[in-house]
């Protein structure tokens, strides 16, 4: 049984296709390591799985619903971090996770309890009442890891959610990802961060231009690579190399 399927998923903009038919299906209990270049399409895949872009030919399922059909149902199971989100600056982080609380239909006073609990193992819970237009980019995204798993959903897509954290924080995180995936959750990670996906992902798929051109375990792909490390594999397939001369023509033209 998939608990997440994608049928020929095609996205354009403007009549360019920026997924070019997406064909994948996970079980439950995957951590998935979603990972490609920049533009790749791997936000716009998340955002069309978790009822964000409703527009997009083929199908796509999520908890055996259909996300253009069922998008309250599966909301209501599944969590969502992004990268960076409107988050409600004005508001406190006590009452901005109060209304995401209520959204997801959570008692509130239990909202309360488990934020403040959640902000203390954050070290945010003196800043609880203050309004996050002061807060730092790492101390907004921890508000943000809080606010997409507060309901305790069946599966957790992230988009990048490390950015901005500092080396203790991305630590933290990466534990707690470890343990969720130990109570059985289903895990669906874009990062560019290669370090973590090569550490937590049973599967990793990559994609490029639109496109999937991996999916393997991390041992498969390396054998398949040739390359030690992730981000040799990762070089290798996207075809990204050359740095070097790149880095060299960028200081180059800096000097004219
Ligand atoms: N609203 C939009 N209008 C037009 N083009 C868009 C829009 N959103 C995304 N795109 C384009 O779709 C392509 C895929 O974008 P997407 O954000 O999915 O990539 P990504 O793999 O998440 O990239 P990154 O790693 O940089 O976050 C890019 O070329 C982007 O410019």
């Amino acid at each position: 049984m998939s608990i997440i399927q994608l049928n020929q998923v095609k996205k354009q903009y403007n009549g360019t296709y920026v997924l070019k038919g997406i064909d994948l299906s996970f079980s439950a209990g995957e951590i998935v390591g979603y990972i490609g270049p920049n533009g790749a399409g791997k936000s716009t895949t998340i955002k069309i799985l978790t009822g964000i872009i409703n527009e997009f030919e083929g199908n796509a399922t999520v908890l055996e619903m259909d996300v253009r059909q069922n998008p309250v149902e599966i909301k209501q199971r599944i969590g969502y971090i992004p990268e960076q989100a409107a988050l409600y600056e004005v508001l406190s982080p006590i009452e901005y996770l109060n209304f995401i609380g209520k959204l997801y239909q959570l008692d509130e006073n239990l909202i309360y309890k488990k934020s403040m609990d959640l902000l203390k193992l954050f070290e945010l819970d003196d800043k609880a009442n203050i309004r996050m237009n002061s807060f730092s980019k790492g101390m907004k995204q921890k508000v943000l890891l809080i606010s997409g798993l507060i309901h305790n959903p069946e599966i957790i897509f992230l988009d990048e959610p490390l950015s901005g954290l500092d080396a203790n924080a991305v630590i933290l995180v990466k534990e707690i990802l470890a343990q969720l995936k130990n109570t059985g959750k289903t895990i669906f990670y874009s990062s560019h961060i290669m370090d973590v996906v090569e550490k937590i992902s049973d599967r990793i798929i990559i994609i490029n231009k639109g496109e999937v051109i991996a999916d393997g375990t991390f041992e498969s792909l390396k054998s398949e690579a040739h390359k030690g490390s992730l981000e040799n594999i990762f070089t290798a397939l996207t075809g990204d190399t050359g740095y070097e001369s790149t880095a060299h023509d960028f200081v180059d033209i800096l000097k004219n």
